[in-house]
Parts: structure tokens; sequence; C-alpha cells
């Protein structure tokens, strides 16, 4: 594994994987994997779950596809260097920020959604100029050994590389130095994760769970939240990290949500759902027994029923839980929507914000200032308002969780941002030494009330106007090619004295 990690790290400082146009074709490259492969891709990942080769497209490769899109659209102006605004110590100089690549950076990604979680952050980091460690989930095995197959077919087989393996693979891989880990996975690893790159400093992206809400008020269209939070709730079984977990709403709506979302899981998967090709499967039988011990003891008033040979659960609705119940003490993560009454929307939102913060939240009403208030009075990783899931699929949002749901995030330039070093270049001449003195000893009250001007000045706009005038002066004093050097120096210091005078006389 060491030596594994050295080989990718030696082709990082082999700087090949800096300049913009070795990004840009390595994307084009990915891009190519995807279009070329689509039939191995989708298999893969049809075989882990369950899916329809069409689902699988839908919901992970057009994702993907997307993403390097834009990647390659936009790459090319965020590397390049940003100047910053200067202070008055500075303004000869020049400042920018330059984004620059972190080195070596280790991806590890959860079961769920195998191809488009590990691949959208490869994205990101090959974008900001990184090498890659890729380690899959070794539960969606096919999708782990297609893109350990694919990658290295087509691109830098030094660079990025994958990496497959189970708990002591990746306990072995943690072990070694990275400069970031992104992970993607449940809240418990996440700490171990965290806590192996705490040895090296190592910076982390924690994409992690939680139990998502939503609310339902009684002002807004049952049929259409019904059909909405059905779609969200039991696509890819219910296996999805910012799946509804669960819904709040006044005890008296209860009966006819389940009745709604009855009606809509018959339009969507049919009389047989088991014979339907938009439902999935649940991943394992430990995650099959999981669920149904949350069932223990519930109302059910929708589905209920299973099938261990298939790992086949229904899409499932709980009506008057129970806070306390096991169901609402862990997230769900499968086909089961359990309902708890709650007054009001006051109610609601205490029952948030008792709880950890969720990675999303949704919430339903006609009325737009209840779903302001409920974003202003709570905390998630994402909102949506009057819809599901649907925050995922805009790139220019940051995707992510707060608190226990995660840190930090991704997508279109934010994963970019995640995987780079915003870099503070100020590059000073080796003149203009006159103004440099006032920093060094010894120091006097002088040098400090001049160095208080420096840098506590504030400019209105008056006096920026004037600062412009003299920067005209500046310039004109640079055409004046002979006296060049003099006369921008006593302009600058011309006006710097009449407005240091004008400044003391004001503090007396
Ligand atoms: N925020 C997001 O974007 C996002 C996306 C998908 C899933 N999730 C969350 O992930 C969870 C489901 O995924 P999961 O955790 O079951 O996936 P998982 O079992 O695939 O684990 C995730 C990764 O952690 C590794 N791993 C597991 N145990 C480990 C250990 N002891 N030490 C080191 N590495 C270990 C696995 O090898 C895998 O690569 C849910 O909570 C879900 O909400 C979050
Ligand atoms: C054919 C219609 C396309 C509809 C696009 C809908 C996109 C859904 C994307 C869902 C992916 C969710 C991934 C969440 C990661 C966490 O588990």
């Amino acid at each position: 594994m060491e030596r594994e990690v050295q080989r990718v790290r030696q082709a990082f400082l082999s700087g090949r994987s800096r300049p913009l146009r070795f990004r840009l074709q390595q994307l084009e490259a990915l891009r190519r994997m995807v279009q070329e492969r689509e039939k191995d891709i989708l298999a893969a990942i049809a075989a882990d779950l369950c899916k329809s080769e069409l689902n699988a497209y839908s919901q992970e490769v057009i994702t993907v596809l997307g993403e390097i899109d834009f990647m390659l659209e936009n790459l090319p102006e965020w590397v390049t260097a940003k100047p910053v605004k200067k202070n008055l110590l500075t303004m000869m100089d020049e400042a920018y920020i330059q984004p620059q690549p972190l080195g070596v950076v280790l991806i590890i990604g959860a079961w769920n959604y195998p191809f488009v979680l590990i691949i959208q952050p490869l994205i990101g980091a090959i974008a900001a100029g990184n090498a890659v460690i890729i380690k899959p989930s070794e539960l969606s095995e096919n999708t782990a050994k297609i893109v350990a197959k694919l990658l290295p077919q087509y691109l830098d087989q030094d660079l990025y590389v994958v990496i497959n393996g189970g708990v002591e693979e990746t306990t072995e891989l943690l072990k070694q130095r990275f400069d970031h880990i992104f992970y993607t996975g449940n809240t418990a690893v996440g700490k171990i994760v965290m806590e192996a790159a705490a040895k090296h400093l190592t910076p982390v992206t924690l994409e992690l769970g939680g139990k998502s809400p939503c609310y339902i008020d009684k002002d807004c269209d049952l049929d259409i939240v019904c059909r909405r939070i059905t779609w969200g709730k039991y696509m890819n079984c219910g296996q999805t990290c910012i799946a509804p977990d669960y819904i709040l709403c006044e005890a008296s709506l209860q009966s006819q949500i389940v009745w709604k979302i009855k009606e809509t899981v018959k339009e969507f998967y049919g009389e047989n759902i088991k014979e339907s090709p938009d439902y999935e499967r649940i991943i394992n039988l430990r995650h099959f027994k999981r669920i149904l011990s949350l069932l223990e003891g519930q109302k059910i008033a929708l589905g209920g029923e299973t099938d261990e040979a298939t790992r086949y659960i229904a899409p499932t609705v709980l009506t008057d839980v129970d806070p306390k119940t096991k169901v609402m003490q862990e997230e769900i993560f499968g086909p089961v929507l359990p309902i708890v009454p709650v007054k009001n929307v006051d109610e609601a939102i205490d029952f948030i914000n008792e709880r950890e913060k969720p990675l999303a939240l949704y919430v339903f009403s006609h009325n737009h200032k209840l779903i302001k208030r409920m974003i202003d009075e709570t905390s998630s990783g994402g909102v949506t308002g009057n819809d599901v899931i649907m925050h995922f699929t805009l790139n220019s949002f940051p995707f992510g969780g707060v608190g226990s749901s995660g840190m930090g995030a991704y997508h279109g330039k934010h994963s970019f941002d995640t995987f780079s070093h915003q870099r503070p270049c100020l590059l000073k001449s080796l003149k203009r030494e006159g103004a440099n003195k006032l920093r060094y000893p010894p120091n006097s009250q002088s040098k400090v009330d001049w160095g208080k001007f420096f840098l506590l000045r504030r400019f209105n706009k008056e006096k920026l106007g004037l600062l412009v005038l003299t920067f005209l002066g500046i310039v004109a004093a640079v055409l004046v090619k002979k006296y060049q050097a003099v006369l921008r120096r006593k302009a600058l210091l011309i006006f710097l004295v009449v407005h240091r005078l004008r400044w003391s006389s004001k503090q007396r």
C-alpha cells in the first residue's frame, strides 16, 4: 500500500498533472470512457443494485457527463490567478491568488450510487491538478471492478489509481499520508477517517448522512407533494443519502398522505412492484435485516411486504410514529417512511432543531413565508422547497452536510475549490526600500503612526477620487521617461504626507 501511494506521489511530483492542457485532456478522456464503455458501466451498477440501466443512466451517468462538461467549459477561467485588492503598503506590488493542486487525494466511495460518488469527486480532483487514489465501496463490487478495469485504459496510470478492498485495505490505506481525504459514507466511519487523517494533519471532506426531515404544511397541494416525496423516497429503494427520511405534519393529514402515496406507488411501479424495472433491492442481507428491525412495533399503513431471498422491501409508510422508537433514532436508508405528527410549524422546527443537523431538509407549502421561516430557523446541508432531491442536480450549489451530516462540499466550482489550495502571492520589487524602512527596527511612535495610517486608514468615495487623481499623476510621471522613478516617488510622497497631516489633525 505504502509503495502504491508513493508511486502516485512520485507521479504528482513529476508535475505533469498541473498544466491546464493536461487536466482538460484527462477530463476529455474520462468523458470518452463513460461514453464508449457506457454499457459496461450501466451493467455493473445494475448488477450491484438491481437497477434498470435506464435508471442507472439517469441517476448516475447523466450527472457525471454534466459535471465533466461543466468543468471543461469553466476550468480555463478557474485556474487563472485572480488579482486582489491591495492596501497602501502594497499598492505598488503584484498581489493575486493562485489556485494550486493539493497533491495526492484519497477518495473513498459509498455503495449506494457507486459510480457517481467516486467519479464526481475524481473530476474535481483532476480539474484541480491533483493525483488521486480511489477506493470504491466493496459492497458494490461490480462497479468497483469495472472502474478499476476501465480507468487505467483511459487515464494516466500513475496519477489516477484505483485500489479495491474492504475495511482491512481501507484501514491500511488510511495510515498513509495524503494531502486531502474525500470520504462518502456513514457518520461512524467518517469519525474513523477523520481520526486517521488527523495523524498527518490531512484535511478532510466528509460526505455523511443523517435523517433528512420533510415538513408538509396543510396549505399545499397534497397530490403533487405526495408524488414528489414518493419519487425521492423510493428511488434506489430508499438508499439515497438525501432521501426524505421521515415526514412531519399535522395528525389530520396522515390518512390523506398515506392514500396519495399508495396511489402514486401504483402509478410508478404498477400493481406488482416486484416486477417493476424501476424498483431496486436492498444492497445486502445485513442492511435488509437492519431495515426490517425498524418496523417492529410500528403501525404499517402501507407496504411492509418483504422477501429475504431477493432482499425486497415494499414501499412502506408508518403512521403515528413515536419519536422515541428505533426508526426515529437512526438513518433509515431504505424504503420505509415514518410519519410523525406535530401540532404546527413551530413544533416541527423545534423537532428538527432538537436533533442532529440533517443532510437535507424539505418543506412543502403554498406559503412562501413559511418555507423561508423554516430555512431561517433550522440548519441542514441543503434545502429544497416544494420538492425533494433536486438541489443535488444543480452544480452551482455546494453539495455537502453540516454538523454530523458532514463537512466540506463539492460539485462544480466547489469541487475545484475543495481540491485546490488558494495560494496568496505577493510579489514585491527589490526597489522602493524607503517605504519599507517603516517596519524595520528601531521602532518609534512616528513609525507606528505611519503604520496606522497605511494599514488602518479607510478611504471614503471622495477620498478615493483623490487617490485616483494622484495615481493619474503617477501615471503621467511614468510617461516622462527620464524622471520616471523620481516623479513617481515624489507624487506618492506628497500624497501620503498631505493625507497623513490631514488625518493626524483630525485625530487630535
Ligand atoms: N453525503 C453524501 O453525499 C452521501 C452519499 C452517499 C451515502 N452517504 C451516506 O453513507 C451512508 C451509507 O454508506 P455506507 O457507510 O453504508 O457505505 P459503505 O459501507 O460503502 O462505506 C463507505 C466506505 O467506507 C469504507 N469503510 C467501511 N468501514 C470502514 C472502516 N471501519 N474503516 C475504514 N473504512 C471503512 C468502505 O470500504 C467504503 O469505501 C449513509 O449514511 C448515507 O447517508 C452520504
Ligand atoms: C430522466 C430524468 C433525469 C432526472 C434526474 C434526476 C436526478 C436524480 C439524481 C439522484 C442522485 C442522487 C445521488 C445522491 C447521493 C447520495 O446518496
